[in-house]
């Protein structure tokens, strides 16, 4: 159980390579985020590796289909113990609801989250599926319709978290990827931050991956990121 606001996306192709930088990770000092890699490769097993080390999992599994499946998935998940899962806004209303109403029937207080613009696309990708907006106009939209059905938070940019703190709420969850601290490479991100604007903007939790994971000393990369949110 941690109060950090950091979660460290264990990015890793195999149950033994995640458990290998969780063994060195301090459940006091982060969360961890099981993603669609890691938990296809491992399944629930890695799960149960993490909740025994004393660590609270966010299952990043973006689910999107229709209502029905979406709210049986997002069950399963809850009913592992996970701390956090989400969804894709862009499955709708219907979809939303059905998850956040499966988890209140069933007694499960796990985090309900929906993921609005991906953090690697930017407002050209954006235009080739469609969408005429620009990021910011298409997460806030996202944001209000997931609030309205009942989520915890969203998936943003945490240079959106400052719009969505004033149009949703300090409550309402803004778990913010692409982060970058000056020292890490920006790979296949597109609106970053680093970890001390990020907080300041509004973030209530900040997913850091590779700065972390793949630094040549992770443990210094932590304490870096940690000494600078300080
Ligand atoms: O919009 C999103 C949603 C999820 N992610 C996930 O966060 C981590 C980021 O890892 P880095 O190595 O720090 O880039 C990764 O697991 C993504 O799947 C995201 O980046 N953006």
């Amino acid at each position: 159980m941690s109060e950090s606001p950091l979660i460290i996306a264990l990015d890793y192709p195999s149950l033994d390579a995640a458990l290998c930088m969780a063994d060195q990770l301090d459940p006091a000092r982060c969360r961890l985020k099981v993603g669609k890699e890691l938990y296809t490769r491992s399944g629930p097993a890695i799960l149960e590796a993490l909740h025994g080390r004393g660590f609270d999992v966010f299952l990043d599994l973006k689910f999107h289909d229709i209502p029905n499946t979406v709210a049986g998935a997002v069950q399963a998940a809850a009913e592992q113990g996970v701390w956090m899962v989400n969804v894709h806004a862009s499955g709708g209303r219907k979809m939303m609801e059905a998850a956040a109403e499966r988890l209140v029937s069933q007694g499960l207080d796990t985090h309900l989250i929906a993921v609005t613009v991906l953090t690697s696309l930017q407002e050209s990708d954006l235009r080739e599926v469609g969408l005429n907006v620009s990021p910011a106009e298409q997460v806030e939209r996202l944001a209000l319709l997931t609030q309205q059905s009942g989520l915890h938070g969203v998936v943003c940019s945490a240079q959106e978290a400052s719009h969505l703190q004033a149009v949703c709420g300090e409550s309402f969850l803004k778990v913010t990827p692409g982060i970058r601290p000056s020292f890490a490479a920006v790979n296949d991100q597109q609106r970053i931050m680093t970890p001390s604007e990020a907080m300041q903007a509004g973030s209530t939790h900040l997913v850091i991956g590779r700065p972390v994971t793949q630094a040549s000393d992770p443990m210094a990369a932590l304490a870096a990121i940690e000494a600078e949110l300080q």
